[in-house]
């Protein structure tokens, strides 16, 4: 699998599972996305702004759910393997890409009859580090969301401060543009990212971060490691 990220504006979501799982997805998805949850029941957890259908559908009811939606995606997070085999189903006819929150994928084993080609819609929700513009996403092939869990809490901390450090640099690159030639610049550029000064300055301020990268740009130009 390759992780790519993909814009779900003017997109709906559709979910099946109001359980923790579900309201966990629906979450994600909300902030970007219209999402519409159906589920008979729903759990105390927070959904965010999403539409819910209070309804439990029979398999064979399914894919009118798509017909009424038209999904970019759909996610399988009931607890019942015949429905969830039913959604993915639907979602394979319609074109929908599919997350499936009941199975870890293990090579190319068989799911609700699907070969490995079929499965080619199939997407895994990654752990996920936001600090934006910055994001970060890991994946352990299904085999292990505990570890993914906890590297996305050790990335949380280890690289606090990236989504300023994205803005400071976007900044530094537009204003060498016409001052330094590109290998230069590029070398500033690498210079500042790498400076554990730089990443230390802002955790204080901005403006703080601004002068030392300032430095590490002189120093880099007269010949120094900038660090
Ligand atoms: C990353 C994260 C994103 C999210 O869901 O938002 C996510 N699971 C998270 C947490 C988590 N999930 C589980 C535990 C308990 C410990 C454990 O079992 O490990 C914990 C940890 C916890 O809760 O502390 C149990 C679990 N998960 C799946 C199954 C079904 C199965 O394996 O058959 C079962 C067993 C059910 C059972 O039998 O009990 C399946 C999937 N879970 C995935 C994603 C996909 C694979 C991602 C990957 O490749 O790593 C995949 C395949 C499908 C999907 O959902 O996309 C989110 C962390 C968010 C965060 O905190 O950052
Ligand atoms: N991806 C993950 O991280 C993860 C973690 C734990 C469990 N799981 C798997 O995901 C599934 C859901 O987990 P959960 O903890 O949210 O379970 P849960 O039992 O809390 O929730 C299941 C939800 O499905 C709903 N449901 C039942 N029949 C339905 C129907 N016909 N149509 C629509 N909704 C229906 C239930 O009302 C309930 O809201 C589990 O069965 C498990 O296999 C995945």
């Amino acid at each position: 699998m390759i992780p790519l990220l993909h814009d779900f504006t003017d997109s709906t979501v559709l979910v099946f599972g109001g359980g923790t799982v579900g309201a966990r997805k629906a979450r994600r998805f909300a902030r970007e996305a219209r999402v519409v949850v159906v589920s008979p029941t729903f759990t105390d957890a927070e959904f965010g702004d999403v539409e819910r259908v209070r309804v439990a559908p029979t398999p064979d009811k399914v894919p009118e759910w798509f017909d009424r939606t038209r999904p970019a995606l759909a996610v399988a997070a009931t607890d019942d393997e015949d429905l969830n085999d039913a959604i993915a189903r639907a979602a394979r006819e319609r074109g929908s890409l599919l997350n499936r929150a009941d199975r870890s994928r293990r090579g190319n084993e068989s799911v609700d009859g699907a070969t490995g080609g079929e499965r080619s819609r199939e997407v895994v929700v990654p752990a996920t580090v936001r600090d934006d513009p910055v994001v970060m996403a890991v994946a352990t092939g299904g085999r292990s969301p505990a570890l993914s869990r906890y590297l996305r809490e050790r990335f949380e901390t280890e690289f606090a401060g990236a989504g300023a450090m994205a803005d400071l640099t976007a900044d530094i690159r537009a204003e060498l543009r016409d001052r330094l030639p590109p290998e230069k610049r590029r070398a500033a550029v690498r210079a500042v990212v790498r400076a554990d000064r730089v990443w230390k300055a802002l955790g204080n301020s901005r403006t703080n971060a601004r002068q030392e990268a300032n430095s590490v740009i002189c120093d880099m130009l007269s010949g120094g490691d900038g660090r």
